[in-house]
């Protein structure tokens, strides 16, 4: 076991079986704050599994799920996790289509985070001014009055992270984010996550390789459920048993 001081996000052993089947076999993952970590790993690994036990969708059978070194997540529920500051994108992007970008997250950023950001919430300059280095974060700043439905793919993706950062979480989750982007897009969408990681910690689950390279983060190869390997995306892609497994399929 390792120490759990100073992380952002901390799993421990997490096993968790589905009639039987062990969709996660002591897997142990440590996120730093304004860290940025890829996940890689086949079909099946468990990927999505892992992200559904970090935001409370999925218990564990087994093991320590601990968000900002002291809050053990296997004891909330999904919305109390949310609240915690834990933001996950979904590989499909659920913007509101009839609705202008800037209006998206201004709703975004109205969704209340608990009783303390009702009572507190007042419209004001800062939002705009939040919204605006939102929307430059993003790359939308040229497209603020632009509907949403009128976006690109790769766009509406900017969009749906520029709302989850509209809840300023410290751990943000992302997968597959360049899915169905173009070339061009999938270089933006590296550096913007790249600044996001800047200030928070960021877990992204990938299959395009030239995309985790951009990344230029630590990455992690799972299989089965576990950790395959870790380090640079050099010294995981160099490993034998990574590309017998995965990257050689
Ligand atoms: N609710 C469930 N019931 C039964 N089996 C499940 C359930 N959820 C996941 N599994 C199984 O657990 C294994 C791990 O699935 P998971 O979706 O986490 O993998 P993944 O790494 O995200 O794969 P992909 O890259 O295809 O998204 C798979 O074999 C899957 O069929």
């Amino acid at each position: 076991m390792t120490d759990r001081t100073g992380t952002m996000l901390y799993l421990d052993g997490v096993s968790v079986a589905f009639d039987g089947f062990k969709a996660l076999n002591k897997l142990s993952i440590i996120v730093y704050p304004a860290e940025m970590l890829a996940i890689i790993g086949p079909n099946g690994a468990g990927k999505t599994t892992m992200m559904d036990i970090i935001t409370g969708k999925t218990r564990p059978d087994d093991g320590e799920v601990f968000f900002d070194g002291r809050t053990d997540l296997t004891r909330l529920d999904e919305a109390a996790i949310a609240n915690l500051g834990i933001g996950r994108k979904f590989q499909k992007p659920t913007v509101f289509e009839s609705q202008t970008v800037w209006d998206n997250l201004e709703m975004a950023l109205r969704k209340p985070r608990g009783i303390f950001a009702t009572l507190f919430y007042t419209a004001s300059d800062t939002d705009t001014a939040r919204i605006t280095e939102i929307l430059d974060t993003v790359r939308l700043l040229g497209r603020k009055d632009h509907l949403a439905a009128d976006l690109s793919h790769g766009q509406k993706q900017w969009l749906e992270i520029g709302m989850l950062l509209a809840q300023d979480p410290k751990l943000l989750l992302v997968d597959e984010p360049v899915a169905g982007m173009t070339d061009s897009e999938t270089v933006e969408t590296a550096k913007l996550l790249k600044e996001i990681a800047k200030t928070r910690s960021v877990v992204v689950v990938e299959h395009d390789m030239s995309f985790v390279r951009d990344l230029g983060s630590r990455v992690t190869c799972l299989a089965e459920g576990s950790v395959l390997a870790e380090g640079s995306l050099d010294q995981v892609s160099a490993n034998p048993v990574v590309i017998e497994r995965y990257l050689g399929r």
